[in-house]
């Protein structure tokens, strides 16, 4: 679990980036930051793995004060993955996913071995492997810097706007991988985002930030959509347009399980695995856990 007790960071004594913020993540599970331009959502990730040191407060990972942390070791073990991949240009896409199994010692042959097997798992073909960075397409080198985030095996993965600059159709294709690859792996993955179609897609949870990375409203995509706590978040997330009405349909109308929670625009938004018989038919006000896309 990743803690943040009451942060606050200023930047060169300007007004706090953010301030007296204290949120808990839960493990194994996909939490996204989300909120306007300047809310401090990059603020709150770099503190994770001291990119960033709070000027006052403190994060703990597992109760761990990251602090008391050397920042080299600390980043070792959780995987960053940036909005424009941070891919060292003169190493081969090879090179570059293994670099932290080689910094932590292993022998290179088991590193490139480790890092063929990351190429395969982020949907990248093996023939890539002796390409440079600038020979990738933006799509493929954002697989190539999600495979290096994995190569330590770490527990956490931070990214940062990791999709924002592809294409609508790659960014779809890559947020599914996402999904995909963490039902495999189950890592704890903060996630920040500005685009709230994104944090719905793909937040377990889901943290929607004001300036000063105030928390405005966290909760399962499910429960924000339904209720929104006031009109900053329903103008957040759309719904005071009515784009997001939600209705609530059944896949197997029989059972009552895997319901589909849908927008007015016939958008779905997330799936309610309920055991059988548990909801009501037209229940508006879902409030399970392990809301998911709609495959
Ligand atoms: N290194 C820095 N030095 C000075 N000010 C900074 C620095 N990094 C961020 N800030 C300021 O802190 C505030 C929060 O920035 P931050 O990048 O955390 O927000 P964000 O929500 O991630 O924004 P964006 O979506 O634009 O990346 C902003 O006002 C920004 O200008």
């Amino acid at each position: 679990m990743i803690e943040f007790i009451d942060v606050t960071k200023s930047y060169d004594g300007d007004a706090p980036a953010v301030e007296n913020v204290s949120l808990r993540l839960p493990a194994r599970s996909i939490t996204v930051l989300v909120g306007s331009s300047g809310s401090g959502k990059t603020t709150l990730l770099r503190m994770v793995n001291r990119m960033v040191d709070p000027t006052s407060g403190r994060v703990e990972i597992d109760g761990e004060d990251v602090a008391a942390r050397p920042p080299v070791a600390l980043r070792r073990g959780i995987g960053y993955v940036p909005q424009h991949s941070g891919l060292l240009p003169h190493r081969r896409v090879i090179d570059n996913i293994a670099t932290v199994p080689l910094l932590n010692g292993e022998p290179k042959a088991a590193a490139h071995r480790r890092a063929s097997e990351l190429m395969d798992v982020v949907g990248l073909d093996a023939s890539l492997a002796g390409r440079y960075p600038a020979q990738l397409s933006g799509g493929q080198q954002q697989r190539v810097a999600v495979a290096r985030a994995l190569a330590g095996d770490p527990n956490i993965l931070l990214m940062d706007e990791p999709f924002g600059a592809v294409d609508p159709i790659v960014r779809a294709e890559l947020q599914q991988e996402t999904l995909r690859l963490q039902h495999e792996l189950r890592k704890t993955i903060v996630f920040v985002t500005h685009d709230i179609d994104e944090a719905f897609l793909l937040g377990d949870e889901v943290v929607i930030l004001r300036r000063g990375g105030r928390v405005a409203q966290r909760g399962t995509p499910a429960d924000i959509l339904a209720d929104p706590v006031d009109a900053f978040v329903a103008a957040f997330i759309g719904s005071d347009r009515g784009r997001r009405r939600l209705t609530i349909s059944s896949r197997r109308p029989t059972t009552g399980a895997d319901r589909v929670v849908v927008d007015a625009g016939g958008y779905p938004v997330g799936v309610i695995a309920a055991p059988a018989g548990q909801l009501a038919a037209g229940d508006p006000t879902p409030r399970s856990r392990g809301t998911r896309m709609a495959g």
